[in-house]
């Protein structure tokens, strides 16, 4: 089969997520194409990709209306994979395949950027955006069609910062005018957002699989039902996902299905694990099957964060979907993870609710606010992991000088601090259960 998809990236998000899509799209009758996987450093996976004919066993697990659902797929979508330290001219090369026409990646947060300092002649460059400027100038050459490119990263516009590194680049080496034209009316670099827990390898399981499969597969891949791709821009009947059965949305901004799904998923994470955390719990898992922590997040995301976001349909039901996917059984979140440079996040992920509440209704959400307490509380402990300026000031600062530092919270909360430093106390007297019952009016 033709190969029309370029993937930069091994990973198991990939894998669990795109990959999986293009099999599915084949598998339906809609599409025919393959994948080829490029990596994108010098240290990876490609070669025990290609040590098993590129194919691997992905489980889907989670619960669906209550029930566990468990979805076997045999992945077989990935014609091979590249490495361009060993094999520079196959990638090259993929510029003059006129059936290529799609470009993925995930290459981490950290995986978009300009370094300025490699070469057009560099066999490969270094950053993946120097790497796809190498191949998009080739493609430029031959005189073919131009890509759709999609890339995961969770970074804000995504394909905006891509595009503008590959201009960047295309300054630095020279590639004229022309050149850029191409790629501006040529490529279409659609932002997008990816929602869906990918779990991995799961190593304690793996060899149990083995058993059953009949067969080694050292790239087992296993991620939560759940999905959401939203891509914006237009190439539906290019890519025909939906008539596949997929939940990908193509609109012309994906902003708002951002902001819905980092407001209530993230926002909902990071507003209960650390209160949650001070209360016992050690897991997502356990917050949802304990009635105190379970009650609070419901009144967090639909008493506080969805009211504030506008109480759509659409916001009713994510949330529904963000309680079924946290207490999704085969998934073992730590909390302590998730609270992993919870200032910055929270300032991101609860803060702009708590005060477009206050904005919207007058008042600020007694949950998000008592959350910010509770935030203060776990950076009193040695658990706290973030920079280390935040956690020497944090651990010892009074609440209102916490709450003064507009340099963490972008913000002026100083009309906030008398109902922080009430929650703060109560949660230092009287312990996390007085400040829940506290929320919850008990
Ligand atoms: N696992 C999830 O549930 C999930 C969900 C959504 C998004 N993500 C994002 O995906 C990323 C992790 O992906 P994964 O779970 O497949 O992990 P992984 O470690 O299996 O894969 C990481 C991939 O990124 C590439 N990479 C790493 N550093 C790079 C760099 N500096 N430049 C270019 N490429 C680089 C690697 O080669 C590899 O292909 C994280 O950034 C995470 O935020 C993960
Ligand atoms: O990955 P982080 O540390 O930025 O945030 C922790 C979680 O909120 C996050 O991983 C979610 O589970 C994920 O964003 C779901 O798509």
């Amino acid at each position: 089969m033709k190969e029309t998809v370029m993937q930069f990236g091994e990973g198991g998000f990939l894998r669990g997520f795109v990959d999986y899509f293009f099999k599915k799209l084949n598998d339906a009758g809609v599409y025919e194409g393959k994948v080829v996987v490029i990596q994108p450093i010098d240290k990876g996976m490609v070669n025990m990709l290609n040590d098993q004919n590129c194919e691997y066993n992905l489980y889907l697990r989670g619960l669906q209306n209550g029930e566990e659902v468990i979805e076997h797929t045999h992945v077989d979508v990935i014609s091979r994979g590249i490495n361009p330290y060993e094999d520079f001219d196959a990638y090259m090369a993929l510029a003059e395949n006129p059936d290529l026409r799609v470009i993925v990646s995930n290459t981490t947060e950290a995986g978009i950027e300009y370094l300025g300092t490699e070469k057009l002649d560099d066999k490969p460059a270094k950053s993946y955006p120097a790497k796809l400027t190498q191949f998009l100038y080739k493609r430029f050459q031959t005189g073919l069609k131009g890509f759709i490119l999609l890339p995961c990263e969770l970074i804000d516009h995504n394909a905006d910062t891509l595009k503008e590194c590959v201009l960047k680049y295309a300054d630095l080496w020279e590639l004229g005018d022309e050149f850029k034209n191409w790629l501006l009316s040529e490529n279409d670099f659609c932002n997008t957002l990816v929602d869906r827990i990918v779990t991995g390898y799961p190593r304690a399981e793996a060899a149990d699989i083995c058993k059953e499969l009949g067969y080694t597969d050292n790239l087992i891949d296993t991620a939560e039902i759940f999905h959401l791709w939203v891509i914006q821009g237009h190439h539906e009947d290019e890519l025909p996902f939906n008539k596949a059965g997929y939940n990908i949305v193509w609109t012309d901004d994906v902003a708002p299905y951002k902001k819905r799904k980092v407001r209530i998923l993230n926002g909902g994470h990071t507003s209960m694990v650390l209160g949650a955390y001070l209360y016992g719990l050690e897991t997502v898992g356990e917050c949802l099957k304990d009635e105190t922590v379970s009650s609070y997040l419901k009144h967090c995301i639909f008493e506080e964060i969805v009211p504030t976001l506008g109480n759509t349909q659409t916001d009713i039901n994510f949330g529904k979907a963000v309680l079924e996917r946290f207490a999704n059984p085969f998934i073992r979140h730590m909390l302590l993870s998730i609270a992993l440079n919870s200032v910055s996040k929270f300032q991101v992920r609860v803060l702009p609710t708590i005060l477009e509440h206050k904005e919207k209704f007058g008042k600020y959400p007694e949950g998000l606010v008592m959350s910010m307490a509770a935030l203060i509380a776990f950076y009193r402990t040695d658990k706290a992991n973030d920079g280390a300026e935040i956690m020497e000031f944090m651990k010892t600062a009074s609440v209102e000088d916490i709450m003064k530092r507009e340099d963490y919270w972008h913000a002026d909360l100083t009309e906030m601090i008398p109902m922080v430093q009430k929650y703060y106390d109560v949660i230092e007297k009287d312990g996390m259960k007085a400040a829940y019952d506290l929320v919850l009016n008990k």
